[in-house]
């Protein structure tokens, strides 16, 4: 049986700036298991970057309970906290987030070298090299990320993600930056990644792509909505 990813009992996130306080998230309850393709949607300001950014470690609740993997987080050190998330977690956000001084092949082998200090730089490079041929791009190694279209630059984001085989991958409005053509490309990406088994969590704006996730939630102030839907398998 598949195990649970993520596990969101009450959670809770609330702002507070000159005593006024924004109740982001309201006592969220879910559960992501192994092998699931989520979406997230909702208006702008409903809570989604919030709720991402606590499935990412990057912010912590103000109340409630997180498990990832099996693993509470609510006593985490920050270090600890940045150690779980190197492992478990593979980030793909609008923006790439690539650093365009070095190369394609080092933007990739990044989280391999804050994850598994150990790793010998013979395993590193075939690692590094199966994730990027994965997406395409095995003839890039060499290019620096701002040498490459848009889209190209979201699938080194995406081999970067993998890299580290996380449990989870976060995903942030991952076409927001690209024409239809290039998004199309990348969603059949993460589409193939779920069929090989990959778990995903993806905000999107686009109702195209929130219905591609067999299970599609809806955030609408601070609290949740659910459908599941079964998708139909092309004949
Ligand atoms: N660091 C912060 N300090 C104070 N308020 C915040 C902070 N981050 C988010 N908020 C508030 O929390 C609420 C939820 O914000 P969040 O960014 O999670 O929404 P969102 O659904 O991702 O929005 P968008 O689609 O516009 O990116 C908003 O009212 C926002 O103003």
């Amino acid at each position: 049986m598949n195990q649970p990813i993520i596990e969101m009992k009450g959670v809770s996130k609330v702002f507070e700036i000159d005593d006024i306080q924004t109740h982001a998230l309201q006592s969220i309850d879910l559960v992501v298991q192994e092998g699931q393709y989520l979406s997230i949607t909702g208006p702008s300001g409903c809570g989604k970057s919030s709720l991402l950014s606590i499935m990412g470690l990057l912010d912590a609740p103000t109340s409630g309970e997180y498990k990832i993997d099996g693993q509470s987080v609510s006593s985490l050190s920050y270090d600890a906290a940045s150690k779980l998330r190197n492992k478990k977690i593979g980030f793909i956000f609008q923006s790439f987030n690539l650093i365009d001084e070095i190369s394609v092949f080092d933007n990739v082998a990044l989280p391999l070298r804050y994850s598994d200090e150990s790793v010998s730089s013979e395993a590193m490079a075939q690692r590094v090299t199966e994730c990027l041929e994965l997406v395409g791009l095995g003839h890039r190694l060499n290019h620096k990320p701002n040498q490459l279209s848009g889209g190209q630059q979201q699938r080194v984001a995406i081999a970067r993600a993998l890299v580290a085989n996380p449990s989870v991958l976060l995903v942030d409005e991952p076409t927001g930056n690209l024409d239809s053509k290039s998004g199309d490309q990348i969603m059949d990406i993460l589409d193939d990644l779920n069929a090989q088994g990959r778990t995903i969590c993806m905000v999107t704006h686009d109702a195209r792509y929130a219905t591609r996730a067999k299970t599609q939630l809806n955030l609408l102030d601070g609290q949740l909505s659910y459908s599941e839907v079964e998708r139909l398998e092309a004949v």
